[in-house]
């Protein structure tokens, strides 16, 4: 049953006041929008909107969050349901401003450089709680490994695919040249999220390698919960301390990504070939150097219930290609709410009113969450439980369709610089 948007504002009046005076706490990480802390005692994380994503002109901090939970919820109902339990809503909770002020001064030094321009927001003084994802119960028992995938667009629109021509880059992969032309990166990754959302074993399988040698922000380790540092050559040796070989780790993510551990309750392993076991070889083909073109043809279905058929789904909410989207998006009435896209996926009962623009957000949403492997295993077992768990499913603004429109506009002169096409 969809509860009513004001059933979820009222439980925003009425809650539980959280102070982590008491507790012992860390900084955990953060992206763009959020500052997340982890309390291990509880084996919770406490997310914290950073200052100007709530409160804006149109919506409170109170409003912010309840759009952000109800879009969390109809989206575990309408894309995370196939049992593999993979999206959690989160917990609104209260923590007082005083609290909140001095978190933001402790936790200061902590952060990277490049994010300290926005402070913790305060107003509302709303926090979400969830499970820490990095690990696994019992907390006391150490030898948890997690590995936090932000795996970006693993699918473009046919209409997309034929704009400008011949294609030879997919959008994650074009990207990487703006992100080359402004410093944020030394090389483009190896990395394409054509492999990971392929479908083909072998090639989600390359896709992480790549991931653990240039994680960029699109992979983070944590052992016991605690952040691993990447080293020059990324998280290989991490991943080679976690399974035994970084073959042997590949095989497992890329397992748990396709769902190889839903439904084997005793958490057998399904996914790890010793035969397979290789040398690795540092050749275009495992990912050590982009390819000259993506692999925008080789896609084989999924098993439905794995976490990136899931995310897949999402992303094709995307019904048009995205010249249809702007030109709708600038037809639209000025007043139009920028999160009007969340109750209309929720309630899903007039087909009429859904627009292209609006599955273009929610698309946007998928191209932009985490997913989380946990598992618990000696290097040598041939049993291993492991955990996979979705985060960052916040609802994007209206506003987004004219971001991205900048953001390829600015893409596609970056290649140029690069002659990539
Ligand atoms: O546009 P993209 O693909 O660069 O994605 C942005 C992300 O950049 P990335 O390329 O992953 O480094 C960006 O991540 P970083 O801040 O670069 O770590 C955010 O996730 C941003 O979302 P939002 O503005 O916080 O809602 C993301 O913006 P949206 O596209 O989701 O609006
Ligand atoms: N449930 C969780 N368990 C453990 N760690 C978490 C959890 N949620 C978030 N984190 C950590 O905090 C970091 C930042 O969180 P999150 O991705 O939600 O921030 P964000 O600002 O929304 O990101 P973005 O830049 O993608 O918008 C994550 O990369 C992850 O390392």
């Amino acid at each position: 049953m969809t509860e009513p948007a004001a059933a979820w504002d009222a439980r925003l009046k009425s809650l539980q006041e959280l102070t982590l005076r008491d507790k012992a706490w860390r900084y955990q990480g953060e992206g763009n929008a959020n500052v997340v802390l982890s309390v291990p005692a509880d084996g919770t994380v406490v997310r914290v909107m950073k200052e100007g994503e709530g409160g804006g002109a149109e919506t409170t901090a109170a409003e912010t969050l309840s759009l952000r939970l109800r879009f969390c919820d109809a989206v575990r109902r309408t894309f995370f349901d196939g049992g593999g339990c993979h999206v959690d809503v989160p917990v609104p909770m209260r923590v007082s401003a005083e609290e909140l002020r001095e978190i933001d001064r402790v936790i200061r030094p902590h952060r990277p450089p490049g994010r300290r321009h926005k402070g913790l927001g305060l107003a509302g003084c709303l926090v979400a709680v969830c499970p820490d994802y990095t690990v696994l119960p019992p907390t006391d028992v150490p030898g948890v490994w997690c590995v936090e995938i932000k795996p970006k667009q693993g699918w473009v629109h046919e209409d997309d695919v034929a704009v400008g021509g011949v294609r030879t880059k997919c959008p994650f992969c074009a990207h990487q040249y703006l992100k080359l032309c402004r410093g944020d990166v030394q090389r483009p990754s190896g990395y394409c999220p054509l492999d990971m959302f392929s479908g083909r074993r072998e090639r989600v399988r390359q896709a992480v390698r790549a991931l653990l040698r240039d994680p960029q922000n699109n992979l983070k380790m944590f052992l016991d919960g605690d952040p691993l540092a990447a080293t020059d050559d990324g998280f290989g040796a991490a991943a080679g301390e976690a399974r035994g070989s970084i073959r042997r780790f590949c095989a497992l993510v890329a397992g748990a990504l396709l769902g190889d551990f839903e439904g084997y309750p005793d958490g057998r392993d399904g996914s790890e070939d010793d035969s397979e076991e290789e040398e690795e070889h540092h050749s275009a083909a495992s990912g050590a150097v982009p390819p000259a073109s993506c692999d925008f043809a080789g896609a084989v279905p999924m098993p439905r219930h794995c976490v990136l058929h899931e995310i897949l789904t999402m992303q094709q909410m995307q019904t048009s290609g995205f010249a249809a989207v702007c030109s709708e998006y600038d037809g639209r009435h000025p007043r139009d709410p920028q999160f009007g896209h969340v109750d209309r996926l929720r309630l899903n009962d007039d087909a009429a009113a859904w627009t292209s623009v609006d599955g273009y957000l929610v698309a946007a949403t998928a191209r932009d969450c985490s997913v989380y492997v946990t598992f618990r295993g000696r290097p040598s077992s041939s049993s291993t439980a492991v955990r996979v768990k979705v985060s960052d499913l916040d609802p994007k603004p209206l506003s987004t369709v004219d971001k991205h429109r900048n953001r390829d506009a600015n893409v596609s002169l970056a290649c140029r610089q690069y002659s990539v096409g």
